[in-house]
């Protein structure tokens, strides 16, 4: 499964966190991030992970690009509802089109953590078979 993995600022400690409690469940899939979210989680965990541009800077539309290409399976986004962000729309934009493709969307940790124990045992198996239509 492609998962993406975004934090805003306050958030960046939390998702750092997360990860590193189920690293033992993302190693086993592709990930992808904004950049800075990227670059904390892969210095913290050694995992894997295919960055993208910095959230303002247009990595939401990156990863948004690739829900709209059936090529994300998941996003795990650590929204941070207390801050105004200068890329709002691009943030808006990515959630609009998770909800347009029926993409599981974890906007906090309480979320995450049930999607990421439902990928484990199989619960979003569904978009295999997306996966597969796509092709
Ligand atoms: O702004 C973001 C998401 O909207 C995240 O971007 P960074 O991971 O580069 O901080």
């Amino acid at each position: 499964m492609k998962i993406a993995l975004i934090a805003h600022d306050k958030k960046k400690d939390d998702l750092v966190t997360f990860s590193i409690a189920y690293k033992h469940i993302l190693q086993q899939h592709e990930l992808f991030a904004t950049g800075t979210t990227g670059q904390r989680i892969m210095d913290a965990t050694g995992l894997e992970i295919s960055r993208f541009r910095s959230g303002p800077l247009g990595g939401d539309q990156q990863i948004g690009a690739m829900i709209a290409e059936n090529n994300m399976d998941m996003v795990i986004f650590f929204r941070d509802p207390l801050t105004a962000q200068p890329h709002e729309p691009d943030i808006s934009a990515l959630m609009r089109l998770s909800d347009v493709y029926q993409i599981p969307l974890a906007t906090n940790m309480g979320t995450a953590e049930v999607l990421l124990k439902g990928l484990e045992h199989g619960f979003i198996d569904f978009r295999l078979l997306a996966q597969r239509r796509g092709k």
